[in-house]
């Protein structure tokens, strides 16, 4: 009898097992073995998963020589999926030599959903949550006002360069309460230093970089035979170091009673309580960094895109900002009387996302969506870039427009139906971006603070006329991505000097330094 039943079971467990592979939603053919890989594009993917959209719809399954992914390209989808059964679905692709050999298991971002995730993803939580994150508001203002004041004293400076640094500034200084990046040598080359360990580890990410990630049993050849182990193990030992300095350094840094701590010293409570060691602090810290700088980078980015393309945004935006703020430069205080600046941080955020597919959620465990059933170790990933062209929640959405967040007496509308807020390119569920409230801090303040004190024009080529960006010729680097560089010229113009903008001349240099010894950046506010 009992050979009847676990024969029973067994059958039922194969014909089950064999169902549900069978009930992926269908997605486009592939070849055999291969399936799809050789049509997936390392770069600009989240076109590729926009344009299978128009046959597939909002649901559909792909396979890279034998790993399924299913992709979800609607927002209604990707909340029903990601947000409703995220218990089942919250796990992140293994990577053998940047998960486990170049970062010890400890990068937050790419751990399992499992114990040590959810200690790292407490602290987090406490240093960014939308309350924790305004303790940074004042640091905040203050980098922008360097940014601005960079721009003024260097005419021909190259405004993405200065933006990264004051992006990576902002984030250094929320982590670790040290001096701004504009101000230390030191700081600096910490941060050059973090940025190669970053590249370092996206490059060890790409497909085929290296062969375990294939045929994983090759971890099990010994270290004194595997150069790629010895790599893997000295990085790890060396960018360990080097994040537990950091983080000590931090921790002792008590802040000065007037600003806010950083990460490392206010969340020390936080790692007690959570049972979060100080390597796995440091770590934390160290990935929010990766986490945080590009991402802001790319933001502000296409923000300066959209003003370039739509100018008559801008001179909106402006003329709020001169109605609220007038010769001061904004603050804080001021974000709620400017909805139009926040739609237009919202639409800049839709229109061209930073992160435009997400990270992949991996399913944790088999999961049943409407008929389909998908199975453990799917890869699910929300397109963001499709998400935010949603037509059923963004009407007509290749237009740039902020005014679809604002009602009829230009206040912001209330959020989406079903969502916590109208930005939807932070991901879903519980991976999503942890650090959002402090992000869009960043990002506002940095909008608010270049309208404030200049126009973003076009820049001319040799005959006089305006060099138009293509705003579809990306570059990606691998989470994020920007409009090329090479074409996006322009220039910011400073038409007046800061907070008298609509009535001065155009400052000529020696004129600039007069003009900056007396306009309200110089007051001593921008460079506490
Ligand atoms: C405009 C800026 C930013 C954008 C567009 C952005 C976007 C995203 C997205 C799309 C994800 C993946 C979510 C998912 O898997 O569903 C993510 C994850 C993450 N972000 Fe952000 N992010 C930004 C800024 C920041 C900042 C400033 C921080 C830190 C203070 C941060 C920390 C993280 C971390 C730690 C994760 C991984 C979460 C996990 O796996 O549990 N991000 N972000």
């Amino acid at each position: 009898m009992w050979l009847w039943t676990v024969g029973f079971a067994l059958v039922a467990y194969v014909t089950y097992k064999l169902t549900s592979l069978s009930r992926l939603p269908p997605g486009p053919k592939g070849l055999p073995i291969l399936g799809n890989a050789l049509d997936i594009p390392l770069n600009g993917l989240f076109l590729k998963l926009d344009a299978w959209k128009q046959d597939h719809g909002e649901i559909y399954a792909l396979n890279a020589a034998g790993q399924k992914i299913l992709v979800l390209t609607t927002a209604k989808a990707a909340a029903d999926v990601l947000d409703r059964i995220s218990g089942s679905c919250s796990d992140r692709p293994k990577f053998i030599m940047m998960g486990e050999y170049m970062t010890g298991g400890l990068m937050v971002s790419t751990l399992s959903h499992g114990d040590r995730w959810r200690r790292m993803r407490r602290i987090v939580h406490e240093g960014f949550n939308i309350r924790a994150a305004e303790a940074y508001y004042s640091m905040q203002e203050e980098e922008a006002g360097r940014l601005v004041r960079v721009l003024l004293e260097q005419p021909r400076v190259e405004l993405g360069v200065v933006r990264q640094r004051a992006a990576a500034s902002i984030i250094w200084r929320a982590l670790y309460d040290a001096p701004s990046l504009f101000q230390s040598q030191q700081v600096e080359e910490r941060v050059n230093h973090m940025n190669e360990i970053l590249d370092a580890l996206l490059s060890s990410a790409m497909p085929l970089a290296y062969m375990v990630e294939l045929i994983p049993a090759l971890r099990y050849v010994p270290t004194s035979l595997a150069k790629w182990k010895q790599y893997g193990e000295r990085f790890f030992k060396d960018t360990d170091e080097f994040f537990e300095n950091l983080y000590k350094e931090g921790k002792e840094s008590k802040g000065d009673g007037s600003k806010a701590k950083g990460f490392a010293a206010s969340t020390e409570e936080a790692c007690k309580e959570f049972g979060v060691s100080q390597q796995e602090a440091a770590w934390t810290a160290g990935t929010l960094f990766g986490a945080g700088a590009e991402t802001t980078v790319g933001a502000v980015h296409f923000f300066c895109l959209a003003m370039l393309l739509h100018p008559e945004a801008m001179k909106t935006a402006q003329k709020q900002i001169d109605e609220v703020c007038g010769k001061n430069p904004p603050t804080f205080k001021d974000r709620e009387r400017l909805p139009y600046l926040q739609a237009l941080l919202r639409e800049t955020m839709r229109w061209r996302p930073s992160v435009p597919a997400s990270i992949p959620h991996v399913a944790c465990e088999d999961f049943h969506y409407k008929e389909w059933v998908i199975p453990k170790g799917t890869m699910c990933i929300g397109n963001i870039w499709s998400i935010n062209r949603d037509p059923e929640f963004f009407p007509e959405p290749e237009k740039f427009r902020p005014e679809r967040y604002l009602d009829e007496k230009g206040q912001l509308r209330p959020s989406l139906p079903g969502y916590h807020d109208d930005i939807l390119a932070y991901g879903h569920g519980r991976r999503i971006c942890p650090g959002r409230d402090f992000a869009n801090n960043t990002v506002y303040v940095e909008m608010a603070y270049l309208l404030w004190a200049f126009d973003i024009e076009k820049a001319k080529d040799a005959n006089g006329k305006d060099i138009v960006p293509n705003d579809m010729d990306f570059s990606d680097k691998g989470l994020t991505v920007y409009v090329h560089l090479r074409i996006l010229l322009y220039r910011v113009v400073l038409t007046s000097c800061p907070g008298t903008r609509r009535n001065s001349q155009q400052c000529s240099s020696p004129g600039r330094k007069t003009c900056l010894n007396s306009c309200p950046l110089s007051d001593g506010r921008a460079e506490k």
